[in-house]
């Protein structure tokens, strides 16, 4: 009889876990942003959180309050309600988090490692994605339990890659050495190294100046050998598409990300990850 975990995870052609060495630095909106960016390309994209001690997907993809159904499959992933006429989109965009699980908002969640290792199992046991191109994993920052249960389970996947999420600074960049530290002793491939508030977008000309250091992500993707997928500036309206909040948002996430200035940075960095699994499946065959 073959593995349900190994079954769920053969109908998922690509998973990308996005990790980050410190908290802060832009994780999960850098992990929002490709999923919407692949999204946005027709691709049959889902999304996961396994930072169950601090889930943020639901709030950045307007999903608070919503729970998860039980059908005959499986958990079905909770759905962004999208109008997606703004783009090439053609697939709804699925999230599966802890938080919809929580019956409030408010609750915690304060587990040990073997309970947390048990959840993060069940997620892939369990949701029945359907076939996906791409599934999406924001992580907690840092190598933790959910770390190693993950990359265990995740041996069974198809094609799985870690994309490294700093800022520019020297001290996030120490901690991103460990990151990749991390991906070089469990094995897991790494798609390679995002930039993220490198430069801050002035909200009245756009104009982006550089108010700390600039450059050191891709320094160290240069030191490691590592592709270095590009750099995203700290966008002031950015903030206020994840939180739902800006003055010029249309309801429609989906449609905010399209006409958002950073679109064609988060284009770049998805072309690239992209072309990179195609030269990965070219390898496999
Ligand atoms: N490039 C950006 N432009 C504008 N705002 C950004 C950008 N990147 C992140 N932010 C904002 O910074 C804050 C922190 O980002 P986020 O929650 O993605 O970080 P994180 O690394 O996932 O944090 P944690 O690990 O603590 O969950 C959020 O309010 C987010 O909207
Ligand atoms: S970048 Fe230009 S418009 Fe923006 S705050 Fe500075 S001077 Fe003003």
């Amino acid at each position: 009889m073959s593995d349900p975990l190994e079954t769920r995870l053969k109908s998922i052609k690509h998973i990308l876990v996005v990790l980050s060495g410190k908290g802060g630095v832009g994780k999960s909106s850098v992990s929002v942003s490709l999923a919407l960016g692949l999204q946005a390309q027709g691709l049959r994209v889902g999304i996961m959180d396994v930072d169950l001690c601090g889930p943020s997907l639901p709030r950045m993809l307007r999903l608070e309050g919503q729970s998860i159904h039980q059908s005959a499959q499986g958990w079905s992933p909770v759905q962004t309600k999208e109008t997606v006429s703004a783009s090439s989109a053609t697939h709804p965009l699925g999230c599966m988090s802890i938080a919809f699980l929580l019956g409030s908002k408010k609750d915690s969640v304060v587990w040990r490692g073997p309970k947390k290792n048990a959840m993060i199992k069940q997620f892939f046991q369990d949701v029945a994605w359907g076939p996906l191109d791409y599934l999406v994993i924001d992580t907690p920052p840092g190598t933790s339990d959910e770390h190693l249960s993950l990359v265990e389970y995740l041996r069974l996947a198809p094609d799985v890659q870690s994309v490294i999420v700093t800022t520019p600074q020297a001290v996030a960049l120490s901690d991103v050495r460990k990151e990749v530290d991390f991906c070089r002793k469990t094995n897991l491939a790494i798609a390679g190294v995002v930039e993220n508030m490198s430069g801050y977008v002035c909200p009245h000309c756009t104009h982006c100046s550089n108010v700390f250091s600039t450059g050191g992500g891709e320094s160290l993707a240069t030191e490691y050998g590592l592709p270095f997928l590009g750099r995203v500036p700290l966008d002031p309206s950015y903030t206020a598409t994840l939180d739902g909040k800006g003055s010029e948002s249309t309801g429609s996430l989906l449609q905010d990300f399209v006409a958002s200035p950073l679109k064609p940075v988060f284009e770049g960095i998805v072309g690239k990850i992209v072309e990179g699994s195609k030269t990965s499946e070219g390898d496999a065959e």
